[in-house]
């Protein structure tokens, strides 16, 4: 057991499509003890005192990407300043692809108005000079988005079956144009890729090499 000091906890933000097995990715990690796990919390978005956030937005993109962004980027920065105890920290998502991805992506699209983009960039913005956030690793989940998409199917999550496939391509190449070619945003950490199209029998030999490149990192950082 890594007995770290109350020291920053080496993060890695685990990126990927929708459907890209970050959920799973991260079960993977339960079993080690020095790991704390943050989930994308999805039920708080689909229960803010009673309102289903996550549905209001598919249901109608334009009147409800903003307060839905808002909110996620808020739930987002709770999770990255909260506290833990392990010496290491593995977030599903991050308020970097809430800006880079998902806010870009609705402001390309024109499903948020110019005037509603630039406030959600400010708040980001802000938070980047404002508030530390721990950024050491990126592992980016790289699927093919015909994959993903099947997977959303048989997945069936309610408010994501009305989810075309054109967005699903949309947020893949965001996604790589943030991670891999590194064209139009900073990425804060190096990355570490995973190929997320193999199924669940083989992936576990993908996610044992990010294991040992995750916990070797983590300790020449704990041990520092
Ligand atoms: C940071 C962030 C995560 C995130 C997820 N989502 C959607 C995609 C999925 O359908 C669902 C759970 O990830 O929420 C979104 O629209 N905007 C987001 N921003």
């Amino acid at each position: 057991k890594m007995s770290a000091p109350n020291a920053k906890p080496f993060t890695v933000l685990v990126e990927g499509n929708i459907g890209s097995g970050k959920t799973t990715f991260l079960e993977h990690f339960q079993q080690f003890e020095d790991i704390t796990l943050l989930t994308e919390p999805v039920e708080e978005w689909r229960n803010l005192r009673g309102w289903n956030l996550l549905d209001l937005m598919y249901k109608d993109p334009s009147k409800w990407a903003m307060t839905f962004q808002a909110y996620v980027s808020m739930t987002m920065l709770d999770m990255h300043r909260r506290p833990t105890s392990t010496p290491v920290k593995l977030m599903e998502r991050s308020l970097y692809s809430a800006r880079y991805c998902f806010v870009e992506h609705m402001m390309r699209q024109g499903t948020l108005h110019p005037a509603q983009f630039a406030v959600l960039d400010e708040w980001f913005r802000f938070i980047q000079r404002e508030i530390p956030i721990e950024a050491d690793l990126i592992v980016y989940l790289k699927t093919t988005p015909s994959v993903v998409y099947e997977r959303i199917k048989r997945r069936a999550r309610s408010e994501e079956q009305c989810v075309p496939l054109s967005y699903i391509e949309e947020l893949h190449q965001l996604h790589e144009e943030w991670l891999v070619s590194r064209t139009f945003a900073e990425c804060p950490a190096p990355v570490l890729m995973i190929d997320a199209d193999l199924d669940l029998t083989q992936i576990t030999e993908e996610y044992k090499k990010s294991e040992h490149q995750i916990l070797r990192r983590a300790v020449n950082v704990v041990m520092q």
